[in-house]
């Protein structure tokens, strides 16, 4: 059956004809992969799109002339068959109402959606085509995984991109680059189609009725546009009342929903998916509708329909990864040939860290690093930052990327509190000093595969720049609602540091880094200064020091970033300071109230928009998430980067990593550790083939890889780093001085305890419905260790229990619901961080208390055949056992975990417990019924 074209009175015709930027991209990707998703793109009038623009009271001049074959067409009473308009169609289609069986959408055979797309389709379609153009119910039979379903669905979703699905892992490296890429491009449409499938069998688990009610939505679509060429359309839903908050959250470019028309049974045959391409906050709050693509073609009675429409999951970093793998940028990045595992690169010039490690000798670090500063910037010195000292291996790993050729790629491992975040932010100082020199100023990317690693490594280098000195354009790019949420935590997140003071002018918090926030954050500095001149304001605690002072950091600020700053801007920037000036000397305040009141005005009619590009252009450092750097703001800029660093680099897939090589940057710089936790890859057949493997984890044990390890950890007593050390890294990892000094363990530690003690606890595992185990036994240890914690503190230390003090950490999700169900009795349930290992990754604190919960009967013959799960992983328990500053209390079963199949590490820890003589045991043993009516 060949497709038709349906006609109708509100349909719109849209050509799809490719819409390339000088970058490539279409703008539908650009929409989509805006982070931000502020676009002011009203409905639907990109320039691009050939359509006129909607009115939804006129009808198209664009529509397609029917098609002989067209299914809206009716058989008249002479026989012949006729075209029937929208609004006849309509009525037709309400006579027909909950007819069930018949298709939603129009008929197109499957042979035809199977076809493969074209590739002047851009990537967002393409990507988006591939997945949606399957049935709902295939995507929920394959989420069977005893079935073979997923294998057809997953062949289907390559074929229509040009791909191959395979069964093998992937290799160590390919010869043909394209093969590289593509075998990781069809892994990442296999784990977005393992998310769609996991969400719509979460959702139709009984048949349909579980359907999320907090997230529904009831809406009506007011317009559906048809896009002929790829029998795709694209349905406008209208809300009558305001969205929610959480709908506004789930409404954001790349989540894919779930549709029904209302006049349907609610039944998976009746579900169409689509994924959301606009939904800016503006017409969402303001015009209350949104864009939905879907894949597929809609008939023109979909419009005018009521809907059930539910949010089902986000593809927006699986999107993003497919850009990338499908992307010919990231194919021609200079170091493609060691990503690809080609030979090592003779990448390093050692000559610079020579002497760096001969003054070394001389023990005299501060001389060691000024000497480095003078030496590349001798006037200024290290004056615009307090760049970190360095241990040795921390400056030769500095210095081999700094010094490095083009086109490189340099590794570095950093095992548990080594100093990664520390090494990065001198590296990142020292590059901004050394672009000085440059005729054009060198840029630099920053990313990480978390929101929370982003924003600590930012307020780390913030706190490192001198303000008044540096004139280092900074700028943070990503999600506000996680970037910003987290930057208020990620001050405590190291060490013993606590959030800087409230500056006068907050000059240099998050907001006033962040790309969308940057011109409120120097408006909102200018209404601070303007409040001094209201009479009673509180500002008056301010002198008129301080208001020169943030007058001018404030207008160095916007010159700086915005070169091309209006001329009536820059005048009134420079008269503001003049006069706060004069006044510092006693000169008179009139007039600048007025002069601030006119300078706020003309900076809030600055387009948003319109300086998000300049910012990025004239931006020194840039911080944002690996899948933010494939958002619309780069590309729409243009923006080309001279070098990148991704911290956290073994955290992320390599799909991930390739993100941000689309903008072109010559070296990279990627610091992880391969045997911490790596991405977490949902899917299992694309974990079986190789897709959670790191950069770091293939280059470095596959294809022998020149890299660094960073040897001194400064975080851990000794007594808590001696396993992991030699477990984990061959006893290469040295204690840094800070943590063999005597006075380390002191402090908020239980003193009754060893820095390290192993708590022989004689309990019973139990598995819970769906998989989990919890050890009630090991919660009631945990509980009377917090008492005691709390006794010995609570008078002199009121916040004894904060995430920074403690953290208790555990191997299984049933463990942390028990532990915290247990706190709540105790009055301590938002308090004490409770949490599992995954989440624990890159946390630290005083004192963790680690709880293993697997402790089967102690029968010789049933230990010998549990398998220990998630105890196996050395990677999971490398991080258990390393978050700990001053005092790690392991709690479990040693005699059992010792016995368990697959269990080397934990059998070894339990041997290093006895021969160190730190074992203690905990109580008598009583039965888990009893240990449930206290805990449970
Ligand atoms: N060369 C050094 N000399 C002295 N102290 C250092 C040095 N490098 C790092 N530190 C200290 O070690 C601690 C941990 O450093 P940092 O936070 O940089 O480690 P990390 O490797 O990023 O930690 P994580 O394992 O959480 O990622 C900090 O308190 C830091 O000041």
């Amino acid at each position: 059956m060949s497709s038709a074209t349906p006609k109708a009175d509100k349909v719109i015709v849209v050509d799809d004809s490719p819409d390339r930027t000088p970058t490539g991209t279409s703008t539908a990707g650009h929409l989509l992969s805006n982070p931000y998703y502020l676009s002011t793109r009203p409905t639907p009038t990109s320039s691009s799109v050939k359509t006129p623009i909607f009115n939804p009271y006129q009808k198209s001049s664009c529509q397609k002339k029917k098609p002989a074959n067209n299914p809206y067409t009716a058989v008249d009473k002479d026989g012949k068959r006729k075209f029937i308009g929208g609004s006849e169609q309509a009525r037709r289609n309400a006579q027909n109402k909950k007819k069930k069986g018949t298709p939603i959408t129009t008929p197109i055979d499957q042979e035809r959606l199977n076809e493969e797309l074209p590739r002047t389709m851009n990537s967002l379609e393409r990507f988006y085509g591939a997945l949606l153009r399957s049935e709902p119910k295939a995507f929920l039979d394959a989420a069977n995984s005893s079935s073979n379903a997923w294998l057809a669905l997953w062949e289907t979703i390559c074929k229509r991109v040009g791909l191959q699905p395979f069964h093998k892992p992937l290799s160590s490296t390919y010869e043909v680059p394209k093969l590289h890429f593509d075998l990781r491009a069809a892994l990442v449409l296999e784990e977005a189609r393992n998310a769609i499938s996991t969400e719509l069998e979460r959702v139709w688990k009984s048949n349909g009725k579980q359907i999320n009610k907090a997230k529904t939505m009831y809406l009506r679509s007011h317009l559906v546009e048809m896009i002929p060429a790829s029998q795709h359309s694209k349905i406008t839903f209208m809300n009558h009342k305001d969205f929610t908050k959480d709908q506004l959250y789930e409404i954001r470019p790349g989540s894919v929903f779930q549709c029904i028309p209302r006049d349907r049974d609610v039944n998976i045959h009746n579900v169409i998916l689509g994924v959301v391409t606009s939904g800016n906050r503006e017409e969402l709050e303001m015009h209350k509708r949104f864009q939905v693509l879907v894949l597929r073609n809609l008939p023109p009675q979909a419009e005018d329909t009521e809907w059930t429409v539910l949010p089902i999951t986000t593809l927006i970093t699986e999107l993003r990864c497919f850009e990338a793998l499908t992307s010919t940028a990231v194919a021609r990045v200079g170091f493609v040939n060691s990503i690809l595992g080609g030979k090592t690169p003779r990448h390093t010039r050692f000559d610079s860290v020579g002497e760096i490690l001969e003054d070394k000798k001389s023990d005299n670090k501060e001389n060691t690093i000024l000497q480095y500063y003078k030496k590349e910037n001798p006037k200024k010195g290290n004056s615009m930052f307090k760049i970190p000292l360095l241990n040795p291996t921390q400056e030769k790993a500095a210095s081999t990327f700094l010094d490095a050729d083009p086109n490189t790629l340099n590794l570095i491992q950093g095992p548990p509190g080594t100093g990664k975040t520390t090494l990065l932010v001198s590296i990142i100082c020292r590059y901004y000093l050394k672009g000085l020199k440059a005729k054009t100023p060198p840029k630099l990317l920053v990313c990480a595969p978390t929101n929370k690693a982003v924003t600590v490594l930012a307020a780390r280098f913030l706190k490192a720049m001198d303000q008044d000195r540096c004139n280092c354009n900074v700028l943070l790019v990503g999600d506000a609602d996680k970037l910003l949420a987290d930057s208020s935590k990620s001050h405590r997140k190291k060490g013993n540091q606590r959030p800087p003071p409230d500056t006068m002018e907050n000059e240099r918090s998050m907001e006033s880094i962040f790309l969308y926030t940057w011109i409120q954050s120097i408006i909102r500095g200018y209404q601070k200064i303007q409040s001094y001149f209201v009479p009673g304001s509180d500002a008056r605690g301010f002198s008129i020091e301080d208001l020169y002072i943030m007058s001018q950091r404030l207008g160095k600020r916007l010159s700086n970033s915005l070169p091309d700053l209006p001329k009536e801007i820059k005048e009134l920037t420079e008269k503001l300071t003049d006069r706060l000036k004069t006044v510092k000397f006693g000169g008179p305040e009139h007039g600048i109230g007025a002069l601030l009141e006119n300078l706020v005005k003309v900076l809030k009619t600055f387009e948003k928009e319109s300086i998000w590009g300049r910012l990025v252009n004239s931006a020194d450092v840039i911080f944002c998430t690996l899948a933010a750097a494939g958002g619309s703001v780069f590309r729409q800029s243009m923006l080309q980067v001279t070098d990148l660093i991704v911290d956290e680099a073994a955290a992320a897939t390599e799909p991930q990593i390739y993100i941000p090589f689309q903008l072109r940057p010559s070296r990279l710089l990627a610091v992880g550790d391969p045997l911490q936790l790596p991405a977490t890859v949902l899917s299992r057949y694309a974990t079986d083939r190789g897709l959670t493997k790191s950069l770091h984890e293939r280059l470095m044990y596959e294809c022998n890889y020149e890299h660094i390890i960073l040897d001194v950890q400064y975080r851990m007593s000794p007594s808590i780093s001696v396993f992991p050390s030699r477990r984990f890294y061959e006893n290469r990892i040295a204690d840094g001085d800070n943590v063999s000094s005597s006075s380390y363990t002191n402090g908020p530690c239980l003193k009754s305890r060893q820095p390290y003690t192993f708590l022989q606890v004689n309990g019973m595992e139990e598995q819970m419905h769906g998989g989990s185990h919890r050890n009630m036994a090991e919660v009631k240890v945990v509980i009377e260790l917090l008492k005691q914690l709390r006794s010995l503190k609570e008078a002199t230390d009121p916040q004894w229990f904060s995430s920074d003090r403690v953290r208790i950490i555990t191997f299984y999700q049933a463990q942390v619901t028990a532990i915290t169900s247990a706190l709540m009795k105790e009055g301590l349930a938002k308090k004490v961080v409770v949490a599992t290992v995954d989440s624990s990754q890159g946390c630290e604190a005083d004192i963790v208390i680690v709880s293993f919960v697997r402790s089967p009967p102690n029968s010789k013959a049933i230990l010998n055949q549990q398998d220990a799960g998630f105890l196996t992983d050395d990677r999971r328990m490398n991080v258990a056992l390393t978050r700990a500053r001053y005092q790690l209390l392991c709690v479990g079963n040693a005699s059992a975990l010792g016995r368990m199949q697959g269990a080397e590490t934990l059998l070894q820890l339990v041997e290093d417990a006895q021969k160190r003589g730190v074992v203690e045991v905990q109580g008598r043993q009583q039965t888990n019924a009893q240990l449930e009516m206290f805990y449970g």
